[in-house]
């Protein structure tokens, strides 16, 4: 037996010859702290019974089997009886102030009530028979856990603890469930095990670290929507961007950003690689001086972009222009895949081509952008503008706001402005009265006021003015404005939109 006694045991060996040998050990076994019996085989502990004043017991690597000697040791704080045999999970009276507890390699097989452990912190619990969790709700100090290599195929008996760092490495769990109110959970070991999806992870907003190692995750359904390829390493860094540390490597700010760039990459990152397609593919095409080149850098080829969302009255507001002022406008007809709507002309509205062909053109080089809206292709193609240019007009066009982007990326320079409805109500109600859009649609075209509205906000600049229309605002007055502003400013627009 090998004993380490606190400081205020250790002159007791100097007073040793001064008394005979029992009472000595009274009053050692009366005032040690801290004993430590390791690897010594030991199956029968119950002599520990007179140290009352334990505070510290360890007992690893021994062959114990009976632990009911600490019902007699209230102080007692750090327990290790890893290593052993025991069987009975907590099998004494419980000290009022235990707060580490050590029972890996051992027997136990059931978690049987802990409501008495309210100072329980520490709980290491692996290499046992466990195959649920349970009897900890009341341990409301416990912050680390760890039930590695059990056999436990459900996460639960864990709501709201505060634990901090939980490790179920090497269960038998499938799925990652109730965990979602560990509000303070820090570090997550689910390795070896058999996950298959990331679902459940959400929320978990302190987590830094998770360790994912060896599990079959392959699809996850939180992802879904936004995946369409097996979901890697990026996809959890993706879900939890908060994590610093992934399957036990650091996870760097690289790997963050382009866990974001594929699963929700930003507009400027979906216009540029958009951009840099539509450029390689021009740029395998025999190369041609245009129309709309001129002669010098001063005077970029002049432009309009008509901006905002879906039926907001850009696309009537760009015919009224071009119709009002023909000697100086010309519409820029983008290609589309979408079908005509009554009324509509193909090429003076759209021209409406089919997937295949819209695609070719793609591969031909021949469009400066395009987008993917509401599940149809749309595009304005180089020959628009070269047509417009051609007659020695300037070109007007409407597009939605990820168009500006990918034209804020060519060398074209035109002027942007945002026509934004100020009343999100009457818009929606503008949009049903067209019966021309689903539900979703219409949704979808409501809620991206918002996202045009926080761009202007965010980015001053980014549109050259802003014409809010909540009414009907195509009286020859604001396109007689307009065309105003564009000649007089020499490019810079002026637009009063105070007085609209
Ligand atoms: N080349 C393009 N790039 C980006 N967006 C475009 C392009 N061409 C058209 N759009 C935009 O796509 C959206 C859908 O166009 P569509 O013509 O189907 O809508 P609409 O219901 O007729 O509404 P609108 O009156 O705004 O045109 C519109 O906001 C339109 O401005």
């Amino acid at each position: 037996m090998r004993r380490r006694v606190s400081n205020k045991a250790v002159y007791f060996p100097f007073v040793l010859h001064f008394f005979p040998r029992f009472v000595f050990y009274d009053m050692w076994n009366s005032i040690s702290e801290y004993v430590s019996i390791q690897g010594r085989n030991l199956n029968n502990v119950s002599i520990l019974c007179n140290y009352v004043h334990l505070q510290k017991l360890e007992l690893p690597y021994n062959k114990i089997k009976d632990l009911s000697c600490v019902s007699h040791m209230p102080y007692l704080i750090i327990l290790d009886a890893s290593h052993n045999q025991l069987t009975d999970f907590f099998g004494f009276q419980p000290p009022k102030n235990l707060k580490e507890v050590n029972f890996s390699h051992n027997q136990m097989s059931v978690m049987t009530h802990l409501s008495a452990y309210s100072s329980l912190s520490k709980l290491n619990l692996d290499y046992n028979c466990f195959s649920e969790i349970g009897g900890l709700l009341h341990c409301a100090s416990l912050t680390h856990l760890s039930l590695a290599h059990n056999k436990i195929s459900c996460i639960s008996g864990l709501d709201k603890l505060p634990i901090k760092d939980l490790c179920l490495r090497g269960n038998q769990i499938e799925k990652i469930e109730n965990v979602e109110t560990l509000r303070t959970l820090q570090v997550l070991d689910l390795s070896l095990n058999r996950i298959t999806s990331l679902s459940g992870l959400q929320n978990l907003h302190l987590l830094g670290s998770i360790n994912l190692e060896s599990n079959l995750v392959r699809h996850s359904p939180f992802l879904n929507v936004l995946l369409s390829c097996q979901p890697g390493e990026l996809a959890v860094i993706f879900l939890l961007q908060h994590l610093t540390g992934l399957d036990q490597e650091k996870v760097t700010v690289e790997e963050k950003v382009s866990a974001v760039n594929k699963y929700d990459p930003p507009l400027e990152v979906v216009a540029a690689r958009e951009h840099m397609s539509h450029m390689v593919y021009q740029l395998m095409q025999p190369q041609v001086i245009y129309d709309s080149t001129l002669p010098s850098l001063d005077s970029p080829y002049p432009m309009l972009v008509l901006t905002g969302p879906q039926a907001c009255g850009k696309r009537e507001l760009a015919h009224k222009l071009c119709r009002e002022f023909n000697d100086f406008f010309a519409y820029g007809t983008c290609h589309t895949t979408r079908g005509p709507y009554f009324g509509e002309e193909d090429g003076s509205d759209y021209h409406f081509v089919t997937e295949e062909d819209f695609q070719n053109m793609i591969h031909m080089g021949k469009f400066l952008q395009t987008m993917q809206y509401a599940g149809h292709w749309y595009g304005l193609s180089r020959e628009a503008i070269e047509d417009v240019a051609r007659e020695g007009l300037a070109c007007c066009v409407h597009m939605e706001l990820e168009g500006v982007f990918s034209l804020k990326n060519s060398h074209f320079e035109p002027r942007y402005i945002l026509m934004i409805p100020t009343d999100k109500e009457q818009y929606g109600r503008r949009l049903r009265t067209r019966a021309l859009y689903t539900r979703t649609q219409i949704d979808t075209a409501v809620a991206r006021v918002d996202t045009y509205a926080l761009i202007n906000r965010e980015r001053p600049g980014f549109f050259d003015n802003v014409i809010p229309c909540g009414t009907p605002l195509l009286s020859s007055y604001a396109s007689w404005l307009m065309f105003w502003s564009l000649l007089n400013a020499g490019g810079a627009f002026t637009l009063l939109v105070a007085y609209w």
